[in-house]
């Protein structure tokens, strides 16, 4: 089967592919840019006499060949999607004929995918810092590359960064010296499984790490090294759990690092070193589903990967399914069905209210044209995609049948990329025995249909009783006798369920009962960040006064765009605290991540 054509990117990638990179980087802190070259290796698909690389504000110095000849260049803008560099190879290739690019450059001002913080904008003040965040179509702006997962390389990397720092990669460490100078810390770098440009990532800080397991360990600043080796215990555990679902972990090593608070995601599968927020530090281990989640990007995503962002789904949906079978396994099926209804109820429903029922972005399919894949991104690809495949596991009607369907369909298309074509065509011949049965899912619906789909079935006992004690506070004037006890025997996943859903049923809530409720369920003190922001986003949508202090701290202070995007929007659409919101987001521009910059103005804009 011949896959469309990726419309996120401008390279030439069906008629040349890139086979690998080799980055000599210098990290510039003073001028907040990467200074270096890259080798590009790279072999013809069919004959051709030019190569078309993605590039975003990049300055190109020389573009050479091995051996060395100056080759010519030019470069093109791309709108929405930022620039093309065309080279022209001097020579026509033959199909199947390698070539190797030497390209000199540095970064441009602001980078999309680099934040450099200075030392007070890190946790513990010391020294400055560099994180990168490539997905969706960032890594054209820290190198020339083919930037869509339809093209996989390998890569290597030699980093020169300022005496006292750490540099981490998605890949294997191979060594670490100090530079012939003795002015560089200089680390080198291998990953050698082929992966999309969007998984390319950079962490320079000072940072600290503690063993986990033979193959894990955790990264992070010295002050929150502990924090973070207590929290992440279980990960040598859940990422066994997840070999026995999915197949052989073929990455080597999975080191996480816990960023500074303006990283704009719960997590990102960069791949050998997952990237997480601080967000996740709750002190009792009850967010290491977001661990489970990027564990499992290790098969969905990392491995079999969307051949395009119109198809993210196949990367998200599919890991979101994973992380609860995980979860299943290690705490039971009512748990697994419990994270189920919860995303559909708490988060898909909200999403898709959110963005309107009939609004592009809540279609499982994208068509994205030169739209900057970031726009939109939400929780529909994750939530819609893990309730199809739940509705298909359903229809089946065989839960290991269609675990073993997964097993095979990671081993398939393993090291490859996939299109939702492909997947139903496998799905079929799979299930050849339970085709009229599949025949009954509306796949039109399910795939190219904006709003809600079907809800699927669930086992909704722990659901029910966080609906229950909800279902006391909105349906009574009373403050419901013994809440406290029934709230604190619960799991965090049931105590956000229950704020969750007496945010749903706001209008009958009434804010009067805010401060009784903030009171019953100490929410003021509260550690859990899911939880924090959903009582947040509950006082502001009832106009609580008394909320809008921390929501603003909130806001300010963490860059997790699943929090402060739905804060800020809360904010600007209240007129009390519109102009306070505006102000304090505009002043604290200079210190967030580029990436919620944008989402952020854009909520201004809407
Ligand atoms: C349908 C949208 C099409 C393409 C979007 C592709 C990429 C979107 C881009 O914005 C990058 C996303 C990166 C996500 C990384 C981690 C998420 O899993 C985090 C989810 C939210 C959170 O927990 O904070
Ligand atoms: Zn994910």
């Amino acid at each position: 089967m011949v896959h469309p054509l990726d419309p996120s990117t401008g390279s030439n990638y069906t008629e040349i592919h890139v086979e690998s990179y080799d980055l000599t980087w210098k990290i510039d802190f003073e001028r907040e840019k990467i200074e270096g070259s890259v080798d590009v290796e790279l072999k013809a698909v069919k004959s051709t006499n030019q190569v078309l690389l993605d590039t975003r504000a990049l300055e190109i110095r020389e573009v050479s060949s091995n051996p060395a000849e100056n080759l010519k260049f030019e470069v093109l803008e791309n709108p929405g999607l930022g620039q093309i560099l065309k080279i022209d190879t001097g020579k026509q290739l033959a199909e199947g004929e390698k070539i190797k690019l030497r390209i000199a450059y540095s970064t441009g001002k602001n980078a999309t995918a680099l934040q450099f913080l200075t030392a007070d904008q890190t946790t513990d003040g010391k020294a400055p810092y560099l994180f990168s965040q490539c997905q969706a179509i960032n890594a054209r702006s820290i190198v020339p590359c083919m930037d869509t997962p339809s093209v996989k390389s390998t890569y290597r990397s030699t980093v020169h960064v300022p005496l006292g720092l750490t540099c981490l990669m998605s890949a294997i460490g191979k060594s670490h010296e100090k530079s012939a100078c003795g002015k560089f810390e200089v680390f080198k770098f291998e990953q050698p499984v082929q992966i999309p440009a969007y998984l390319l990532a950079i962490v320079v800080g000072r940072l600290e790490s503690r063993k986990i397991s033979e193959r894990c360990a955790v990264w992070a600043e010295p002050s929150q090294a502990s924090a973070a080796e207590y929290e992440f215990a279980e990960t040598e555990s859940i990422l066994k759990v997840a070999e026995n679902v999915a197949g052989p972990y073929v990455w080597g090593r999975y080191d996480l690092v816990v960023l500074p608070a303006s990283f704009p995601f719960g997590g990102m599968e960069n791949p050998c070193l997952t990237f997480i927020t601080p967000t996740l530090l709750a002190g009792d281990r009850s967010l290491v589903n977001v661990i489970a989640h990027e564990i499992a990007h290790s098969w969905t995503g990392n491995l079999v990967t969307n051949f395009s962002w119109e198809h993210f789904w196949l990367n998200e949906g599919f890991t979101v399914f994973l992380e609860r079978k995980i979860h299943g396994r290690m705490h039971g099926e009512k748990e697994r069905q419990f994270e189920c209804q919860q995303g559909f109820e708490n988060t898909l429903i909200p999403t898709v209210k959110t963005w309107g029922p009939d609004h592009e972005f809540t279609k499982l399919i994208q068509k994205l044209g030169n739209i900057d894949p970031d726009e939109a991104f939400s929780s529909i690809p994750y939530e819609k995609g893990s309730a199809l495949l739940l509705t298909i596991e359903q229809a089946i009607g065989d839960n290991s049948r269609f675990e073993e369907f997964l097993r095979s369909y990671i081993q398939k298309f393993a090291y490859k990329t996939v299109s939702t074509d492909e997947f139903q065509e496998y799905l079929y011949s799979s299930f050849s025995d339970k085709r009229i049965i599949l025949d009954n899912i509306d796949w039109n619906l399910w795939l190219n249909s904006p709003g809600l789909p079907p809800k699927p079935k669930f086992d909704t006992t722990l659901t029910d009783e966080c609906k229950k004690l909800a279902g006391n506070w909105t349906r009574s004037t009373e403050i419901p006798a013994g809440t406290e006890t029934i709230y604190e025997k619960m799991s965090s996943a049931q105590k956000l369920a229950v704020i969750d859903e007496i945010r749903a049923n706001r209008g009958v809530f009434g804010v009067e009962k805010m401060p009784a409720l903030t009171e019953a369920y100490k929410l003021d003190k509260v550690k859990h960040s899911e939880i924090k922001f959903s009582w947040l986003l509950l006082g502001l949508d009832t106009k609580f006064e008394p909320i809008i202090e921390p929501s603003l701290a909130f806001a300010a202070a963490v860059g997790r765009m699943k929090y402060c995007k739905p804060i800020y929007r809360a904010l600007f659409n209240w007129q009390a605290t519109r102009s306070r919101a505006i102000a304090q987001f505009q002043q604290n521009i200079p210190k967030m991540n580029p990436i919620t910059v944008k989402a952020i103005q854009g909520l201004l804009k809407a």
